[in-house]
């Protein structure tokens, strides 16, 4: 008998084929598992968009056939409390939040996390993040997942050391394609499911209905850099720095067909700032600063230290040196200036493969 035997897992099955092959790697690893499924959003009577019930009936059908428990639980008023709430406001202040990083903070690592400890009596939960974990000198780090492609340590720089140990990670070190032939070998319904996007439990909506729905649309003026006004938008809200497609609007005269880019936002006159050509260098800033930072090991650097850094997922890392402002102030300086640099989004630090923490990018500095 493995010493795994002893201890109980609780996977959050998603209905996806990483959680479905995560189930399955821990049963052959000896644990005693069990499942639980989360449903985070309450859809109107007259929502098309009904795909958690389609998820829960393939997370139900996989542990069947894996012959383990599926648990539900219902996290819709933890979701909009401290996500959605979140998400909106940010909005209403220009910037551009990311969700799906305050649900795995608020959410899969907590409220989930609560739950399967104190209702189910979990030694450890399990996700099917692509995410790594390590134990050095006693203390446990976070590190990018093998499959580079898929690496998920951007969206979990939140949770911290003590939810690093009781979390396992089981396809972390595989690449997707691996995962799916495990999940078709063992035949797993959700092995050729296509894989999540969109908002975290939202899902692929149309998203400017969406918001609209929340947040009243305020139309205003586009400006260039030169203050010159060239059309109209339909709501800030809609837009985020860096975007190239649907100004409405062409090229200029003496800027040729060039496409527009969005280099800022004036919240108080409630105007669009644009430039012309993806390299105009309003669009470049050579660092940031960043607040409500996390650190794994929940210290953080003392001063200064060099690093990288992605401000965004699937970005290349970007050399920079970090520096300490206050106990939640940073300020970052990229060895080359980067492009679309964008507030509310998160700054997420690495030395080598280690995820340190991050924060939420307060100024793009130019
Ligand atoms: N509704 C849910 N209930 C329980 N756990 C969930 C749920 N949604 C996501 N998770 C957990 O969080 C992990 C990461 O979720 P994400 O939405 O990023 O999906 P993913 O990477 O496509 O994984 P999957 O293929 O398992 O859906 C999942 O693998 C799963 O363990």
């Amino acid at each position: 008998m493995s010493e795994n035997s002893s201890k109980k897992v609780i996977v959050g099955m998603s209905g996806g084929v990483d959680s479905s092959v995560s189930a399955y790697l821990l049963i052959q690893q000896g644990y005693q598992v069990e499942g639980l499924f989360m449903k985070n959003w309450e859809e109107d009577d007259n929502d098309e968009y009904c795909a958690a019930a389609e998820d829960l009936k393939d997370a139900q059908q996989v542990c069947d056939t894996l012959g383990i428990k599926l648990h539900k639980v219902n996290f819709a008023a933890e979701y909009w409390d401290n996500v959605f709430e979140y998400f909106l406001a940010e909005y209403k202040a220009g910037r551009t939040p990311n969700p799906d990083i305050m649900c795995n903070k608020e959410i899969k690592f907590k409220a989930f996390l609560e739950f399967a400890a104190e209702a189910l009596g979990a030694d450890y939960i399990a996700t099917g993040h692509y995410v790594q974990r390590r134990e050095v000198d006693g203390h446990w780090q976070l590190l990018r997942g093998l499959d580079t492609n898929k690496d998920q340590s951007y969206f979990l720089y939140t949770i911290g050391e003590q939810h690093v140990a009781q979390t396992l990670f089981p396809v972390g070190h595989l690449e997707k394609p691996a995962v799916r032939a495990i999940a078709e070998q063992q035949g797993l319904i959700t092995h050729n499911k296509k894989d999540s996007t969109g908002i975290c439990f939202i899902g692929e909506r149309k998203f400017k209905d969406f918001l609209q729905k929340y947040l009243p649309a305020q139309p205003g003026d586009i400006i260039t850099v030169d203050g010159e006004k060239i059309g109209r938008h339909e709501g800030l809200m809609y837009h985020t720095l860096g975007q190239r497609k649907g100004l409405g609007i062409g090229g200029t005269k003496d800027g040729g067909e060039d496409p527009w880019y969005v280099v800022s936002k004036d919240l108080i006159n409630n105007q669009l700032i644009v430039a012309q050509g993806h390299d105009h260098p309003s669009l470049l800033s050579r660092g940031l600063t960043a607040t409500q930072l996390h650190w794994v090991d929940r210290q953080g650097p003392a001063d200064t230290l060099r690093c990288t850094v992605k401000t965004r997922y699937r970005q290349q890392d970007i050399p920079c040196t970090l520096r300490r402002l206050s106990n939640d102030h940073i300020e970052v300086m990229f060895d080359e200036p980067q492009k679309a640099v964008t507030p509310g989004q998160s700054a997420v630090f690495y030395l080598n493969e280690v995820c340190l923490g991050g924060g939420i990018i307060d100024e793009a500095l130019q």
